[in-house]
């Protein structure tokens, strides 16, 4: 899945993610009168409506990215009925031959996270059957409980050339917390880093492994550190647009081939008719306003990369 993913980004020219993150509150009157009216003020009706809104960004948006990044918790607060709305989007994403990368952040002791791994990159067993539950190709993954907690995802990506992104430095205001204390002299995401790096090259696509990380935009002297630390790792890069994150600060996130960095906006492109700048679509055209952002985004980041 990294050469598709490298394949793709080459091919679109947009080393970016569209991160489907649907708050109900981003989802415009008009559609939710009609999700409601079908299935009343309901949990279906509420999935109903971010998935409708879902698929008419997705259909203005695949022709022009890569990728998409639904954030599973963003489902997950309207329970079955908006895990049903998470599967839906993910599918539909492979059916527009998007990547999708399931951001879980999933991570436990070694038979969980087999468990993690399975249900979201695997295949699961039942009797004589197999099946794919939520099938993403790439999942967010806490590296917390160590190198037990990570193999089952690394055995799964190897089996069923899938990949991981693995949460190395944050993008938000505490993420210094624990990730900046140094032990032994280094601060501890380099450690992370270093990590990746090495779990990375047991899994190695063409040019990039299996295994990536996750650097926030909003940090660009520690992105800079951590392109070096891990040559061979893609780096998903969350935090441009609504959390502060520019096009010329990222510059560093890239390899010299112009590789090995994605870029993650969600309410900066889902939410963009939402924003004095593309408030000429209005409400009904969202879904135009939402293209807007993502040609903007890409012109941004190709100029800074020039
Ligand atoms: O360090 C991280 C890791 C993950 N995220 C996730 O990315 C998106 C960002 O959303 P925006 O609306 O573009 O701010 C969201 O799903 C986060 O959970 C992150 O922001 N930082």
């Amino acid at each position: 899945m990294i050469n598709k993913l490298v394949e793709k980004i080459k091919k679109t020219g947009a080393p970016i993610v569209v991160g489907l993150d649907p708050m109900l509150s981003y989802v415009p009157e008009h559609i939710q009168k009609k999700s409601f009216d079908e299935y009343g003020e309901t949990l279906e009706g509420a999935a109903d409506a971010i998935w409708q809104y879902n698929k008419q960004i997705i259909d203005s948006t695949y022709d022009l990215i890569p990728a998409v990044k639904p954030q599973i918790a963003m489902y997950e607060q309207f329970g079955v009925e908006g895990l049903k709305a998470f599967q839906k989007t993910v599918d539909y994403c492979h059916e527009k031959d998007l990547v999708v990368i399931g951001d879980v952040k999933r991570g436990d002791i070694g038979s969980t996270s087999a468990a993690y791994a399975t249900g979201h990159l695997g295949k699961v067993q039942v009797g004589s059957k197999t099946y794919r539950t939520f099938n993403e190709d790439f999942a967010t993954v806490n590296p917390y409980l160590g190198t037990d907690g990570i193999k089952p995802f690394a055995d799964v990506c190897k089996e069923e050339k899938k990949g991981l992104f693995i949460l190395v430095k944050t993008s938000n205001p505490s993420s210094g917390e624990f990730q900046d204390r140094l032990i032994d002299g280094k601060p501890l995401y380099e450690h992370v880093a270093e990590k990746v790096a090495a779990w990375g090259e047991d899994v190695m696509g063409d040019e990039y492994s299996y295994i990536g990380a996750v650097v926030g935009a909003t940090y660009p002297e520690v992105g800079k550190v951590l392109r070096q630390v891990m040559p061979k790792s893609f780096i998903l890069v969350p935090g441009y647009g609504a959390q502060g994150g520019k096009g010329k600060d990222l510059t560093h996130y890239f390899n010299k081939d112009g590789l090995g960095a994605i870029v993650n906006s969600s309410r900066g492109i889902i939410a963009a008719y939402k924003q004095e700048k593309y408030a000429q679509f209005g409400a009904e055209n969202f879904a135009d306003a939402s293209r807007q952002a993502v040609i903007d985004m890409i012109e941004d980041i190709a100029s800074a990369l020039k």
